[in-house]
C-alpha cells in the first residue's frame, strides 16, 4: 500500500486535497482526521503539517508527499521533486522598508528574519554575505521590521500585498520560485504505486490545462485550420453528412481558448464548441 503525505493546514491543505480527490482517491471530510485509508485505490494518506511533509518522505516512512518547493528546500531532507503541481505558486523574495536598501549586499551586518532559516542562510552563504543574524519567525514575518528584531525579511510574495501594507519593498533576485510538488525521497527505486499516482496527477493538471475543442470547416480549409489547432498528437477530423464540411476536434490550452477561437472563425471555420475536460490519462 503507497503512503502519502498530504499537508493539513495552511493554503496547501485544501488545494492538495482537492486534487487527489479529482485523481479518483478518498480525501477525509473531517479536517481532525489524521489517516485516512483508500483501500480501493490501495493507498494511505497521512495529514500532516505542510514543513514537515519532506521530513517523513526523506525517513522513508511514507513513499510520496505533496508539500511546497521552498518548504522541502527549508527542511534539507533526503527528499526530491517528482512532478510540479501547479498551485500555490509563489515567489520567495528578500524585503526592506521602502527605498531603504537595493542591492542584497547591503545586508551584510543586518538581521533578517525569516520562517525560512536553512534557505536563507544557504542563499547569503552562497553570496558571501554574513547578516548579523538570521531570526526565524512561525509567521507574520512582514510585522517583525515595524516590531524592531530585523531590518530585511525573506518571505513568501504572491501578490505583494501583505509587503506593501506593510511598509516594505521587495528588492534583489527572486531567492526560489515555489510551488506545490509532489516529492518523494532522494535516491531510491520508485515505491510501487507511485507511477499510478503520478498519472492520474497528471491527467488532472491537463485536465485543467487544456479544453476540447470541436468545430466545422470547408473541406478545403483543414489544412489551415488544424495548422491553428495541431492538438497534442494530431487532431480527429471526421467527415460531416455535408461532404465538402468535416468536423474537427483536438485539445487546445485553456488560457488560449478565445485567441484560437478568433483565428480558427477568421481561415472559416464555423459551429466552435469549447468543453471542459473532466479526466484524461494521455
Ligand atoms: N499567499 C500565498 N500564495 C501562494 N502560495 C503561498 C502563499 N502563502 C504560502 N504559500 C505557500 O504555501 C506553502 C506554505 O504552507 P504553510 O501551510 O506553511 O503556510 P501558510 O499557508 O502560510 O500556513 P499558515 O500561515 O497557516 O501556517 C509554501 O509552499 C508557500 O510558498
Ligand atoms: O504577497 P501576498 O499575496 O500578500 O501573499 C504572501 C503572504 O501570504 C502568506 O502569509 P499567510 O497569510 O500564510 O500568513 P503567515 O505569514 O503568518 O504565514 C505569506 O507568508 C505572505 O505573508
Ligand atoms: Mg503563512
Amino acid at each position: 500500500m503507497l503512503r502519502i503525505a498530504v499537508p493539513n493546514k495552511g493554503s496547501l491543505s485544501e488545494p492538495a486535497s482537492e486534487m487527489l480527490r479529482e485523481a479518483g482517491y478518498r480525501q477525509r471530510r473531517d479536517t481532525r482526521e489524521l489517516v485516512l485509508a483508500d483501500p480501493d485505490n490501495d493507498v494511505e494518506f497521512f495529514f500532516l503539517r505542510p514543513r514537515d511533509v519532506a521530513v517523513y518522505v526523506g525517513a522513508g516512512t511514507v513513499d510520496a508527499g505533496i508539500t511546497g518547493r521552498d518548504l522541502m528546500l527549508d527542511s534539507a531532507a533526503d527528499a526530491e521533486e517528482h512532478l510540479p503541481l501547479g498551485f500555490a505558486r509563489s515567489t520567495f523574495r528578500f524585503a526592506a522598508p521602502t527605498g531603504e536598501i537595493t542591492d542584497i549586499a547591503q545586508i551584510e551586518g543586518r538581521r533578517v528574519a525569516t520562517s525560512y532559516s536553512v534557505l536563507v542562510g544557504q542563499y547569503l552563504a552562497e553570496h558571501g554575505i554574513t547578516p548579523t543574524a538570521i531570526v526565524h519567525l512561525d509567521g507574520a514575518v512582514e510585522s517583525s521590521v515595524r516590531l524592531g528584531v530585523a531590518e530585511v525579511i525573506a518571505d513568501v510574495v504572491e501578490t505583494g500585498t501583505t509587503l506593501r501594507a506593510a511598509g516594505l519593498e521587495i528588492f534583489g533576485e527572486p531567492i526560489l520560485r515555489s510551488e506545490a510538488v509532489l516529492i518523494r525521497r532522494k535516491g531510491v527505486e520508485a515505491p510501487a504505486g507511485l507511477d499510478t499516482l503520478t498519472r492520474r496527477l497528471q491527467g488532472v493538471l491537463t485536465a485543467h490545462e487544456y479544453v476540447l475543442m470541436d468545430y466545422d470547416v470547408p473541406q478545403s480549409l483543414v489544412d489551415a485550420a488544424v495548422a491553428i489547432t495541431p492538438g497534442l498528437e494530431s487532431p480527429t477530423v471526421s467527415p460531416l453528412h455535408d461532404r465538402d464540411w468535416a468536423a474537427v476536434r483536438a485539445m487546445v490550452r485553456r488560457s488560449e481558448t478565445n485567441q484560437v477561437m478568433d483565428a480558427l472563425y477568421d481561415v472559416g471555420a464555423r459551429a466552435i464548441l469549447v468543453t471542459s475536460i473532466h479526466a484524461c490519462r494521455l
